[in-house]
């Protein structure tokens, strides 16, 4: 078992102790106004903690405040925890959230808030945003994922900075007893927001939260701490086949020699190509690497033939997003992100790119295929301009998957 390091829970954190959490996770962007360090806020004690403590490590800091609009209070208090921080010295925006359709609400409004806030934190000039879980939301993480069968890459539960989207994502707060947050508050006189949802034994994690025993807790820790150690070294293996055997394409396929071909690769190349939140199961690789050819996650696995001497992973064109109003930074089948600003609407080229010469652009036609054009009325207006340098529409690579090194750049999703 990995002990954890006895503290006093009612001790406030220090600067100096703070600092040296962040000191960890840097390197950081100078303190000017120019690159402020954005933190999301929720107005409960962890994050109000937070920005509390990051305001005394540096002077550049903007909180950021969702206000989901689903609750008829929900705008007074996003006011309140705007006043809150105000008062203590902490710049900060509240960000309110057009409405969104009903059903997977916890999921959606997962989704906007991070959009909201990333979209702000560009704005802003923020390349890093950080958020407050904390240690007891480490050990709840670990130990539903336990329950739910996870194997090394779940158990090793949230990493301490991800890249989502155009922005790092940091936790620094995550070896930081709750208590110990509230008592930083205290002791700063801050007061916060009680969100009663965080008591409603509906919600699993309340549930695990309030029965989880010590002994589960410290079980926890010791499944994380194995779990990292494993995902290091396979992180390792990967980004070592990958670099001597895959080949990266700019049109957003991959090919692969056939001595590097194995489950764990084809996952995490399924994954990069569809930007998948997570690789596929094992199982269904394995049935995919029984047939020559397969589709998978959003992907096509086909021989590579002219590419090479094993396979390339291409998107699959029927899995393609439709048709998108073609607004600047747009962002098409997660994939591509529109830089240009012209009216109409994005889509794919399907049967547009059939009179293109594949050969001549050096990839496969199908990959042409899944390649976004700005179109208007049905008619293709724009080639992308990876395909027509100089006058096609400007699009670059937005998926934000790594293929490896998640152990460090975990694709957590749950901010
Ligand atoms: N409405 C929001 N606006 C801005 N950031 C948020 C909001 N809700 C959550 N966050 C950020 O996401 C993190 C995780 O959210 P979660 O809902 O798990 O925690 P929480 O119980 O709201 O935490 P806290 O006590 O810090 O407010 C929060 O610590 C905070 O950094």
């Amino acid at each position: 078992m990995v002990g954890l390091p006895v503290t006093d829970l009612n001790a406030p954190i220090g600067p100096d102790e703070f600092s040296a959490l962040m000191e960890r996770l840097g390197p950081w962007p100078a303190d000017s106004r120019l690159s402020p360090v954005a933190i999301a806020v929720s107005g409960g004690a962890d994050s109000m903690a937070l920005a509390v403590l990051a305001l005394r490590w540096r002077q550049s800091i903007m909180a950021l405040v969702v206000d989901h609009a689903l609750r008829p209070e929900s705008a007074n208090e996003a006011r309140l925890t705007a006043q809150r921080l105000s008062d203590v010295g902490i710049p900060v925006k509240i960000l309110t959230l057009d409405a969104f359709p009903a059903g997977r609400m916890q999921e959606r409004a997962r989704g906007a808030r991070f959009a909201a806030i990333e979209q702000a934190a560009v704005e802003l000039g923020c390349t890093d945003l950080l958020v407050a879980h904390h240690l007891s939301d480490q050990e709840e993480t670990v130990w539903m994922r336990y329950v739910g069968g996870s194997g090394p890459s779940g158990l090793a539960g949230m990493a301490p900075q991800s890249i989502r989207g155009r922005i790092r994502v940091v936790r620094p707060l995550l070896e930081v007893h709750p208590a110990r947050l509230r008592a930083t508050l205290l002791a700063a006189g801050v007061a916060w927001i009680e969100d009663p949802s965080n008591q409603n034994r509906r919600f699993e994690r309340v549930r695990w939260r309030q029965d989880l025993t010590s002994g589960q807790r410290s079980a926890a820790h010791s499944m994380r701490a194995e779990a990292v150690r494993k995902r290091l070294g396979d992180d390792a293996d990967l980004a070592e086949i990958l670099a001597q055997h895959a080949q990266w394409h700019a049109e957003g396929w991959v090919s692969l020699e056939r001595a590097g071909l194995n489950e764990t690769v084809v996952a995490s190349l399924i994954r990069l190509v569809g930007n998948q939140n997570y690789r596929p199961s094992r199982e269904s690789v394995r049935r995919l690497l029984e047939q020559p050819e397969g589709a998978l996650g959003g992907v096509l696995m086909r021989q590579a033939g002219r590419w090479g001497d094993g396979l390339i992973f291409i998107r699959e064109e029927r899995a393609c997003e439709g048709a998108i109003a073609a607004n600047s930074d747009a962002v098409w089948d997660g994939r591509w992100r529109y830089l240009g600003s012209e009216d109409g609407e994005i889509a794919g080229l399907r049967e547009a790119a059939s009179h293109l010469d594949a050969r001549a652009l050096g990839c496969p036609a199908s990959v042409i295929r899944t390649l976004p054009g700005i179109w208007r009325d049905g008619c293709l207006m724009a080639l992308p301009d990876l395909l027509d340098e100089g006058s096609g529409a400007p699009f670059v690579w937005a998926g934000n998957v790594p293929a490896t090194g998640e152990s460090v750049f975990d694709a957590e999703k749950d901010l």
